[in-house]
This record gives C-alpha cells, sequence and structure tokens, in this order.
C-alpha cells in the first residue's frame, strides 16, 4: 500500500512539473504596439499594470471612476514611454458603460489585442452581515462586468488571437473567512472563465484566458482594510502587476502571486479541507477586527 502511494505522488510530481514547468520565456517586446485596456487602473495594481504596459510601448485605454486618478495615470503612462494613452471614467455597476469602453477602444486603436480585467467594487472585510444585497451589487461590478466586457471584445480578440486577463484571489480559490461577499464573486469567475475557456478549446478560438490568484498585496485599500486582522506581510503591487502582465502574454491559464505559505493550501484544499480551515484561521488575528455598529 505504501509503495502504490509513494508511486502516485511521484507521478503527481512529475505531472505538475510537466504542466507547469513552462520553459516560456516573457520579452518585455511581447507588449509593444499591443492595444490593451486596464480597468482598475486608477490605482493599486491596476495602475501598476498601466505602467508596465505603458513602459513596453503598448497602447493604452485605462478605465476606473475617478477622472483625476485617470489622469495622473495617462500623464505617468505618456512618461513611460506609451505608443499612445487614453481614459475613460464611468462606473462598471452600469454595463452600458462596461460596453462603452470596449467600444471606445475600437473606436481609438482599431481592434484590441489584452482585455485586463482588474476592477473591484467596494466591500468591507469583516462577518458576513446577512446583506444579500451586496452581493449582487457586488457580482454585477466583480462579475458580469467582467463578462460583459468580454462578450464585447470578443470579436476584436478573435481577429489578433488576443489575452484575456482575469484578476482574482486566493479568495476564489481557497475559502476565506471575513470576506464573504468578495469571495463569492471571486469563486463566480473562477467557474465563468475556466468554463468559457474550455469552450474556446472546442471551437478552436485561439483568445488566451489567464486566470491570476493573489494573495495579500500592498495596496492602500487592502492594507486600510486587513492590516493588522491578516498576519502575512502585503507583498509589492509593483512586481505583482508584472507577473499579471507576463502569465497574461506568454497565455498561461493561470498566475499564482502568492506569499510562500499560501501555495499549501491550493494543495491541499480538496484533499484535506479540515486542515486547511486550521492554516486558514492561523493567519488571521480577528481581535484586532473592528467592531461593526
Ligand atoms: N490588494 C490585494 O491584497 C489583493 C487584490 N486582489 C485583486 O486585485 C485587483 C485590484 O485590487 P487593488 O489594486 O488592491 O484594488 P484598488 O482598490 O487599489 O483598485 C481598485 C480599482 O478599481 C476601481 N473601481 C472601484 N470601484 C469601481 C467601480 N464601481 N467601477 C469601476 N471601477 C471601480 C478603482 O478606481 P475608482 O475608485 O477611481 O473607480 C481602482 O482603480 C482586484 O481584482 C482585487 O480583487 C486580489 C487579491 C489580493
Ligand atoms: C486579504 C485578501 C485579499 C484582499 O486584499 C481583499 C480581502 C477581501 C476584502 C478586500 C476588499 C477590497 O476591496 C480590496 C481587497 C481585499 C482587502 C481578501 C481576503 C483574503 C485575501 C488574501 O489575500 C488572503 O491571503
Amino acid at each position: 500500500m505504501a509503495i502504490i502511494k509513494v508511486i502516485v505522488a511521484f507521478t503527481g510530481i512529475c505531472l505538475a512539473f510537466y504542466f507547469y514547468s513552462g520553459t516560456d520565456v516573457f520579452e518585455d517586446d511581447m507588449l509593444k504596439g499591443k492595444k490593451v485596456i486596464v480597468t482598475g487602473a486608477s490605482s493599486g495594481i491596476g495602475e501598476q499594470m498601466a505602467y508596465h504596459v505603458a513602459r513596453m510601448g503598448s497602447h493604452v485605454l485605462v478605465t476606473a471612476r475617478t477622472v483625476d486618478k485617470l489622469e495622473k495615470v495617462v500623464a505617468q503612462c505618456k512618461q513611460l514611454g506609451a505608443a499612445s494613452v487614453h481614459y475613460i471614467a464611468g462606473n462598471m455597476n452600469n454595463m452600458t458603460f462596461a460596453k462603452q469602453v470596449v467600444h471606445e477602444a475600437e473606436k481609438i486603436f482599431g481592434g484590441l489585442d489584452m482585455l485586463i480585467l482588474n476592477h473591484i467594487g467596494w466591500t468591507y472585510f469583516n462577518y458576513f452581515d446577512g446583506n444579500v444585497d451586496h452581493i449582487r451589487d457586488l457580482l454585477e461590478i466583480n462579475v458580469l462586468s467582467y463578462a460583459t466586457m468580454t462578450v464585447a471584445a470578443l470579436p476584436m480578440l478573435k481577429k489578433s488571437n488576443g489575452n484575456i486577463v482575469v484578476v482574482s484571489s486566493i479568495a476564489g480559490k481557497v475559502p476565506s473567512p471575513l470576506s464573504v461577499p468578495y469571495s463569492t464573486t471571486k469563486f463566480a469567475l473562477d467557474g465563468f472563465f475556466s468554463s468559457l475557456r474550455i469552450e474556446f478549446v472546442q471551437q478552436k478560438i485561439d483568445v488566451s484566458i489567464t486566470l491570476c490568484v493573489i494573495s495579500y498585496i500592498d495596496t492602500d485599500s487592502a492594507v486600510k482594510s486587513v492590516s493588522g486582522v491578516i498576519t502575512q506581510p502585503p507583498a509589492p503591487k509593483k512586481e505583482c502587476a508584472l507577473e499579471i502582465i507576463k502569465g497574461g502574454a506568454l497565455r498561461k491559464r493561470e498566475v499564482y502571486y502568492l506569499y510562500r505559505a499560501a501555495k499549501i493550501p491550493l494543495l491541499i484544499r480538496d484533499w484535506a479541507p479540515e486542515f486547511l480551515e486550521y492554516l486558514t484561521l492561523k493567519n488571521y488575528d480577528v481581535k484586532n477586527l473592528p467592531k461593526k455598529e
């Protein structure tokens, strides 16, 4: 019996190495002249992704709600060497606006190579408060606007054999406390885009879908929401943003940008859920959690 377990484990490690070792090498030139949309680009990881593709010489369309922040991002993208850069401001709770962003890219660029779906709506970081309407609102912004933009962009992405990059979270792969609404939306992204990827294979549609699984990053909003409660240190947003861009350009199915220990949950998620729960709870110090009014 023991020998069978060793053989199974060894086979699993070989298969994992074969499928995930990937020898693709990323070059900045891969993004030169490419037409790229970055959503949620007025701050955080999205802002850093806009800067990376600008530095690599892409044509960039950035979007979010806050005009003055977008204008600063546009100015910085120009400084960094973007082939061209534009912004469009609006709210992704409105599917008409979500489609408008894609149509704006078509009008400006005449096509699209990479759609980077990154924005998220506000949510709390605390015990679930029973408000299902908030989950519905968050699904609109975090999921349905991603699906809407994907549908609108697909004709252009088919022409360019382009990439869809979906920024998700470890909380969209592993059950995570204090973020029930957020985690609901991130798990939904996995269902939608991982299923769509299979249909692309069936239909021989050469558009890649890269799901990015990231853990705690040092963006202002995340640090403000979780510091003191999440015990792991946040990772740098600039490096995280670059890893996402690389994964999309290399047409990876998934990008994992996780703090060391976060890789363990993914390995044991389906084999030892109780042990995973024990490890997860060790990463939270709820005595620092703000008391809900
Ligand atoms: N930071 C982290 O620790 C982690 C982040 N992630 C994921 O990374 C992505 C980026 O996160 P992060 O950079 O921290 O987030 P930020 O809060 O820094 O940025 C969110 C962006 O989305 C925009 N946005 C917010 N609400 C709306 C809306 N209703 N309509 C359109 N745009 C909106 C914001 O701009 P504006 O307010 O101007 O609209 C901003 O540009 C998210 O998908 C998040 O889930 C995943 C795991 C960990
Ligand atoms: C902490 C973690 C990743 C995040 O940053 C999010 C948090 C859930 C609530 C959030 C809402 C936001 O608007 C910004 C992101 C965030 C603070 C997530 C719970 C688990 C995620 C994690 O990285 C654990 O390692």
